[in-house]
């Protein structure tokens, strides 16, 4: 099996609501998003010869996941005061709403399933919260 690794990266904040610690508050981070995917064979013809997929559509699939969440404010849905987010946005903050809590493993699982979307052979995603902490999803 053959695998390609591209990876992509956006600052952007967030917080985890319910959690006893200093996550609780807003804060930010770097995340860091490299997604592999695989084939069993090269292409054997063509401008893809010797390829499992060309590097740059996996890394523009990559950078547009990661320019949607770059310069945000992420939070879980039911977890920011309606009218506290119609005041941010009438502030023209950049907020986006998520169907899970934010966590590394969430947002892994997450871009996993965007990827697979779009028809990439996807086998694992990882996301740094931090250069020391990261979480992986694996179908
Ligand atoms: N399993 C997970 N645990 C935690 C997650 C997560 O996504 N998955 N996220 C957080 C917080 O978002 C937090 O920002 C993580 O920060 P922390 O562990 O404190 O890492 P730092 O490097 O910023 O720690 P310092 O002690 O400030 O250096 C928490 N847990
Ligand atoms: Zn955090």
């Amino acid at each position: 099996m053959y695998l390609l690794k591209s990876e992509s990266s956006f600052d952007s904040a967030h917080f985890l609501h319910g959690y006893k610690g200093k996550c609780s508050n807003i804060h930010g981070h770097r995340w860091r998003v490299e997604a592999n995917v695989y084939a069993d064979e090269l292409q054997e013809k063509g401008e893809l010869k010797g390829m499992v997929i060309d590097f740059g559509d996996i890394k523009s699939a990559l950078k547009d996941i990661a320019d949607f969440f770059d310069h945000s404010l992420i939070y879980e849905k039911g977890t920011l005061n309606l009218e506290l987010i119609k005041l941010l946005n009438n502030e023209n903050f950049r907020l986006i709403e998520v169907k899970f809590r934010p966590t590394a493993e969430n947002f892994a699982k997450h871009i996993f399933d965007l990827l697979e979307e779009k028809e990439f052979n996807v086998v694992s995603v990882t996301v740094y919260e931090t250069p020391s902490n990261s979480a992986t999803y694996v179908k």
